[in-house]
């Protein structure tokens, strides 16, 4: 049984080199500046838990073609990047195959899904947050394994994913669980914003008090259409806010579980405005602006975050404070 991870990047990377070292056969699909790191260093993971691994003799290559025997593919390019992979992958993977989309947001299984009729296409999520530290080294700073729509094509490779410290948790309906994801990831702008690892950036009121706004609104929007999003952390996602806007010394107190994050963490948004690279933004505060069109209603805050990060974007980048971001986002 072949995996390919399609998109070799800081997800790709992590969760395909932890394949590798749990056993399975697998073939990396991603850029040649990434391919030529990896054969200088080789590649390097370790974890928030202390895990350090060397992982050699990695099979990477740079053309779609690769993928044309895999029984798995693994999509884990970013949301923008979704429609030419699929297009991609439409011209080599054989009928049956199974397609996974381990991205952020909540289209990206659909895009596939449109475009891979002949295969099985499912929606996944990532939890955890991966650091690409260059390289060839690699960081999972979160805890968490992956979680991934429940079908019954999915069990012979359900060892390999346990060998490899990252179980499949299967779920019957995986919108809720993207959309809890999606709560979460609305701190992506913030932290990008604030440009400080997670951990130091959720220790401040100002930039949590910012957080909670774009979910307060979220949740008000998903409770209109009747979607409840799944529970992934300790605290329920409609009692997160009112945690979030706790002054620090309580925050550290009452929900010391939060900040338990690797100091090195941040953002995949982060990392895309630090390399120049076009954000996720639209795909994620962005699909909260189109739910409340969909509603007749508007989502100030969020579209607000849209509005700074494509400034971020086309540059010059700046450090936001949490109080005048929040004062930004209130006005
Ligand atoms: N990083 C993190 O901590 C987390 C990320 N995620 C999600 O996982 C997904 C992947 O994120 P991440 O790993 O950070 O992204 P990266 O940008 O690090 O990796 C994606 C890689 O795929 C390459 N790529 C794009 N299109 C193709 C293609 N058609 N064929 C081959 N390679 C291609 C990209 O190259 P190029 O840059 O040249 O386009 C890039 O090297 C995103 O949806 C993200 O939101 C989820 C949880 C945590
Ligand atoms: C794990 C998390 C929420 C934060 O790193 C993420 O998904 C991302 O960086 O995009």
């Amino acid at each position: 049984m072949t995996i390919a991870v399609y998109g070799a990047g800081g997800i790709g990377c992590y969760v395909g080199g932890r394949l590798v070292a749990g056993g399975a056969d697998v073939v990396f699909v991603g850029r040649q500046r990434v391919g030529d790191e990896l054969a200088e260093h080789g590649l390097h993971l370790t974890d928030y838990l202390g895990a350090d691994l060397r992982v050699d003799g990695l099979r990477f290559e740079t053309t779609p073609a690769a993928v044309a025997e895999a029984d798995l593919v693994l999509v884990m390019v970013k949301s923008a990047a979704t429609e030419g992979a699929a297009d991609e992958l439409a011209a080599v993977l054989k009928p049956g195959a199974v397609v996974v989309s381990f991205q952020n947001g909540l289209r990206n299984g659909e895009v596939l899904r449109e475009r891979l009729p002949e295969q099985i296409v499912l929606s996944g999520m990532v939890p955890f947050n991966v650091l690409n530290k260059g390289g060839g080294a690699f960081h999972q700073g979160t805890e968490g394994g992956l979680d991934v729509q429940e079908h019954a094509a999915l069990t012979p490779y359900v060892e390999a994913f346990a060998k490899a410290g990252l179980p499949l948790t299967q779920h019957a309906d995986v919108l809720p669980v993207q959309w809890a994801k999606l709560l979460l990831n609305l701190n992506n702008p913030v932290n990008a914003l604030s440009d400080l690892p997670l951990r130091d950036e959720l220790s401040q009121r100002g930039y949590r008090r910012c957080l909670a706004a774009a979910q307060d609104e979220t949740l008000k929007l998903l409770q209109a259409k009747g979607i409840r999003p799944a529970r992934l952390t300790a605290l329920p996602a409609e009692r997160m806010p009112m945690v979030l806007r706790l002054p620090d010394a309580l925050f550290r107190r009452l929900a010391s579980k939060m900040l338990a994050i690797d100091p090195y963490a941040r953002t995949s948004m982060w990392e895309d405005l630090q390399a120049g690279r076009r954000t996720e933004i639209d795909y994620l505060n962005g699909e909260v602006v189109r739910l409340a069109e969909s509603l007749g209603r508007t989502a100030p805050v969020n579209a607000k975050l849209v509005e700074l990060i494509r400034a971020e974007e086309a540059g010059p980048r700046r450090a936001w404070t949490g109080d005048e971001l929040y004062k930004q986002l209130r006005s």
